[in-house]
């Protein structure tokens, strides 16, 4: 792609999280970028809406960072931003990829204000004022979004409308492969209270994979894990409650791609339905179920990448 097609788009990236203007990016212009979405688009009372756009933003940083901050200055300039570009150093990057799909679905969950998983017109309004982007981008148009017509915004849609808006020299790389190969994944950790004991001392045996990814779980094994390893897992309501199927709404959503269940194998359970329909979902995704600390070792390997602690510039080049 000639320079001239993209270098308007990539130096208005830059100003957009330039939000204190001084012409260099450092991870507080991310952190402040994401409180201004967070201010606009969610309820102050929102803690898990606003954890995430933090987080993602946070990520992103520390992918955009490790590319372009090629002299290692802990901030990176609009000539540093453009030459990683122009290099082509964030195609073909698997954890910058994973951080801005990340970012689009922190922000398409912000835009969903009630929650139905889908974005309708007045929700996706409100994107230009907290995002800063111009209403005349006619390529975020609502309409050229919802590329299917009928007339709601899913997460799809925005991921593959909302690609120009990341330093590409090819935008289409974001979204033509769409399992990731690499980077956090979605996990979900759920036991019964016989296994509780067993999947605390598998998560203890693997933090350090674990951490890497994001976690979810059902009421009292989430918490249990958070309380005892620090691991910030998002808890759901208690399985007997309803928290096997949220957990199976999010594995609709291709939101997680290993599930760790260690079930009861000695005694039935009054949400014996439910147990049995996140197992047939999983199944349907096609996603990796451990049901033991064996099969949970061998998946959480295959899924977690060898990230070198500090990427060195010219490895990247
Ligand atoms: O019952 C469960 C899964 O079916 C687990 O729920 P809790 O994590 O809330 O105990």
């Amino acid at each position: 792609m000639a320079h001239e097609d993209w270098l308007p788009r990539i130096t208005s990236i830059f100003r957009m999280y330039d939000l204190d203007g001084d012409g260099q990016l450092g991870r507080e212009d991310l952190i402040a970028y994401a409180g201004r979405v967070a201010e606009n688009l969610t309820e102050p009372g929102d803690t898990k809406r606003r954890a995430a756009l933090y987080d993602a933003y946070a990520e992103l940083w520390t992918q955009l960072s490790a590319v372009s901050d090629t002299d290692r200055g802990g901030r990176i300039s609009e000539q540093e931003f453009v030459a990683a570009t122009a290099r082509g150093a964030f195609d073909g990057d698997p954890h910058f990829r994973d951080s801005t799909l990340r970012a689009l679905d922190a922000l398409a969950d912000a835009l969903d204000r009630d929650g139905d998983g889908t974005i309708d017109p007045a929700e996706y309004e409100r994107i230009f004022g907290a995002t800063g982007l111009d209403t005349t981008t006619s390529a975020l148009g609502f309409a050229a979004v919802d590329t299917d017509g009928d007339g709601r915004i899913t997460r799809a849609e925005l991921r593959a409308a909302a690609v120009h808006l990341y330093p590409l020299a090819d935008p289409a790389w974001l979204t033509t492969d769409a399992a990731p190969t690499s980077g956090p994944r979605g996990i979900a950790l759920v036991a019964h209270d016989t296994r509780k004991a067993d999947l605390l001392g598998w998560t203890e045996r693997r933090a350090k994979e674990l951490e890497q990814h994001r976690l979810f779980g059902t009421g009292t094994t989430g918490t249990l894990i958070t309380r005892r390893l620090g691991l910030p897992v998002t808890a759901l309501r208690s399985g007997p409650l309803g928290g096997d199927q949220q957990i199976g709404a999010l594995v609709t959503r291709g939101e997680i791609d290993l599930l760790v269940f260690f079930f009861d194998p000695l005694s039935s359970h009054p949400h014996g339905d439910d147990v049995r329909a996140l197992i047939r979902l999983a199944v349907l995704a096609n996603i990796p179920v451990a049901l033991n600390a064996a099969s949970a070792d061998a998946m959480i390997l295959a899924l977690t990448p060898h990230i070198p602690a500090q990427v060195g510039a010219a490895a990247l080049t």
